[in-house]
C-alpha cells in the first residue's frame, strides 16, 4: 500500500476550480502535485505557488500555472507533507530542506492541509531531528547555541558530502532532541536566536491532516477552528 499516495490523492479532492493553491515539497507532496496535474489536464483551472524549486519544476512539467510570490494574494489551500504530526496537529517539517518557503506559504494560506502516513503521527514531537535553517555567517556559533537547548545539532550535508544549501542559500542544522517536551516554547526560543532564520516546528498552522493507514483507511484530523 502506497500510503503517501493515498493521503495525497485524497487531499486533492479539496482542490476546486478557480483556487490559488500552495504546492508543498517532498515525496508525499509530489504525489499531490502529480494528481493536481492530472486534473489540470482534464480541465481544472487553478493557479499555484510552489514551496521549492523542486516542486515548481514538477508543477511546470504537469503544466500547472505557477505564479510568482510577488503576485500572489491570499492562498486558498496549501497541500504539504510533514515529518511528524502530534495530537494538536503541530508539526515537524523541513526534512526535505524546504521549511522556510513552506512556512511562508502556509502563513499566507486560508487552509493548510497536511498529508501523511500513519507512521508519522506521534504523541510527542522530536524523534525526527528538528531541521533549523541558519544563515551561513557565523553558523558555527549558531550551532553552539543550538546545542545549549539540549539537542545534538548536525550540519546537514548532501549525499556527495558537501554542505547542503537551501533554496534561500542558507544552511540546515538537524537537531536531535529525541523528544521535545514543549514545542510551542522551543519554537519561540529558537526563533529568538540571531543567526536562525526559522525552524521546522509548525505550531497551530495545519487546518487538517489527512492520515493514510496501511489498511487503506484514510482519516482526516481537523484542527480546532483557529484558521
Ligand atoms: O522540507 C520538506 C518538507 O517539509 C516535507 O514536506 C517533509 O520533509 C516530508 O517529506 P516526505 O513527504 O518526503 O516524507
Amino acid at each position: 500500500m502506497n500510503i503517501k499516495k493515498l493521503a495525497a490523492e485524497k487531499a486533492v479532492d479539496w482542490v476546486e476550480d478557480g483556487m490559488m493553491v500552495g504546492l508543498g515539497t517532498g515525496s508525499t507532496a509530489a504525489y499531490a502535485i502529480e494528481k493536481i496535474g492530472e486534473r489540470v489536464k482534464q480541465g481544472l483551472h487553478i493557479r499555484a505557488v510552489a514551496t521549492s524549486v523542486q516542486s515548481e519544476n514538477l508543477a511546470r512539467k504537469w503544466s500547472i500555472p505557477i505564479i510568482p510570490f510577488a503576485e500572489v494574494g491570499e492562498i486558498d489551500l496549501t497541500i504539504d507533507g510533514a515529518d511528524e504530526v502530534d495530537p494538536d496537529l503541530n508539526l515537524i517539517k523541513g526534512g526535505g530542506g524546504a521549511l522556510l518557503r513552506e512556512k511562508i506559504v502556509a502563513a499566507r494560506s486560508r487552509q493548510v492541509m497536511i498529508i501523511t502516513g500513519e507512521n508519522k503521527v506521534v504523541q510527542k514531537l522530536g524523534a525526527f531531528p528538528l531541521p533549523v535553517e541558519v544563515v551561513t555567517f557565523a553558523h558555527e556559533w549558531t550551532i553552539e547555541k543550538l546545542a545549549s537547548f539540549g539537542c545534538k545539532p548536525v550540519l546537514r550535508q548532501t549525499k556527495e558530502g558537501d554542505v547542503f544549501k537551501t533554496d534561500n542559500g542558507n544552511y540546515t542544522v538537524d537537531c536531535h532532541f529525541d523528544v521535545i517536551e514543549d514545542a510551542v516554547r522551543l519554537h519561540h526560543q529558537l526563533n529568538n536566536v540571531p543567526g536562525i532564520v526559522d525552524n521546522g516546528l509548525f505550531i497551530h498552522m495545519a487546518s487538517a491532516v489527512v492520515v493514510a493507514y496501511e489498511s487503506g483507511i484514510i482519516e482526516v484530523l481537523r484542527a480546532p477552528s483557529r484558521r
